[in-house]
């Protein structure tokens, strides 16, 4: 008997380019979503781009959030029902679209996202990360229904969180081939199509790295495009899946090991190199993965990271422990192989 059944969900409207942010409100109103919004943002990008946002839907209320954490979660449900508001709009970086993604998923509400920076593809993806006790991967959530990523903004953001955007996109290469290895040997389910998308999608962003630049609005635009393009791979597999391997869990393991140390973009990156080493030994591929890093600019090792070598191997050592995700790293790499695979590609 056939019992396949999928139920892709993905953003209505996604309005990238120069000077968008002005658009906002005319790609939410298509929607008919109905009612006034609350806008969640943090410092930087309050001044940069929500309160003109804010402007656009009569002076609609903005609430200021620091970290990522599920007391902002609650805190920004408190506000939604203290200003009676009907739908959420995150403008901001990565934290800002996760805790108001997270807020609105829990209130059953419409979510906007109004990237300020290309981090990651968390900006577009139906995927919510706040650290919930030992937890730091993605759940899943509500993607949002409107996408608004103003170029001109994008353009103008710390380079680095570009660089980290580029870098969570290369790593798309070792995350297939995590997924693919769990297909053959756990029975995994696997979707060619998201797959060959996700691939696809860091094989552009590689092709094109010269022209990804600090400065060059077309660099925002090709980064943008990527992220959107990962956050549809992943909603077509239902999981995070086409977009994070061993590579994320090696991250999220130093983000509890050293939190706040380096963006989730460059950590993903960089252990990716050693993740493709462990997959092809020494046949050159993990120095296609360092050298598409270093072309880009973003880092390439632990110490670029701001990590010790030994935070770094003791990721690798316990990784595959936090999640029910079979990869390359099986039942946990040896501190010994560990070790030599991150020397021998550079990264400690
Ligand atoms: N939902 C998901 O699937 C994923 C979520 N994440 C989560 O995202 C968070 C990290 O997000 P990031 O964007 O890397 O960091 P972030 O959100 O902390 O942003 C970094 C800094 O850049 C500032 N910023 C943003 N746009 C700016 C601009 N245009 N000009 C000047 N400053 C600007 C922000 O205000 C912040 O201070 C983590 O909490 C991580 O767990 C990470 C990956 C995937
Ligand atoms: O960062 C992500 C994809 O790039 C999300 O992956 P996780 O589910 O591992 O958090
Ligand atoms: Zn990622």
């Amino acid at each position: 008997m056939f019992d396949k059944r999928a139920w892709i969900r993905l953003p209505r409207n996604v309005v990238v380019g120069h000077g968008v942010l002005s658009e906002t409100a005319a790609a939410v109103g298509e929607l008919h979503l109905g009612g006034t919004p609350l806008v969640v943002t943090s410092p930087t990008p309050k001044e940069l781009a929500a309160e003109s946002v804010a402007e656009q839907f009569d002076g609609a209320p903005v609430v200021t959030v620091d970290e990522a954490s599920f007391s902002e979660v609650e805190r920004v449900m408190d506000e939604v029902e203290d200003s009676e508001a009907s739908f959420l709009v995150g403008v901001g970086g990565g934290k800002v679209i996760d805790i108001a993604k997270m807020a609105s998923d829990e209130l059953d509400m419409g979510f906007v996202s109004v990237p300020t920076a290309a981090s990651h593809d968390g900006i577009v993806s139906g995927r919510g990360s706040v650290p919930e006790g030992d937890t730091r991967h993605s759940v899943a959530a509500e993607p949002p229904l409107v996408v608004v990523a103003d170029t001109g903004i994008i353009a103008d953001a710390p380079w680095r969180l570009t660089t980290a955007g580029c870098a969570d996109i290369i790593s798309n290469y070792t995350a297939v081939k995590d997924w693919e290895l769990a297909h053959r040997l756990k029975n995994v389910e696997y979707s060619e199509y998201a797959g060959a998308l996700s691939r696809m999608t860091a094989e552009m962003l590689v092709d094109n790295a010269d022209s990804i630049r600090p400065g060059l609005e077309e660099s925002a635009w090709l980064v943008v495009k990527a992220l959107v393009s990962s956050g549809v791979a992943m909603s077509i597999a239902g999981s995070s899946r086409p977009a994070s391997g061993a590579e994320h869990l090696i991250s999220h393991q130093l983000d509890r090991i050293a939190p706040g140390t380096a963006l989730h973009g460059h950590q993903v990156g960089v252990a990716s190199v050693v993740t493709e080493y462990l997959h092809s030994g020494d046949m050159g591929r993990w120095q296609n993965v360092h050298d598409a890093l270093a072309a880009i600019g973003a880092p390439t090792n632990a110490e670029e990271l701001g990590h010790s070598a030994e935070d770094f191997v003791e990721a690798m050592t316990t990784a595959h422990e936090i999640r029910d995700r079979y990869t390359i790293l099986g039942n946990g790499v040896s501190e010994e192989a560990a070790i030599e695979a991150a020397t021998v590609t550079g990264v400690i």
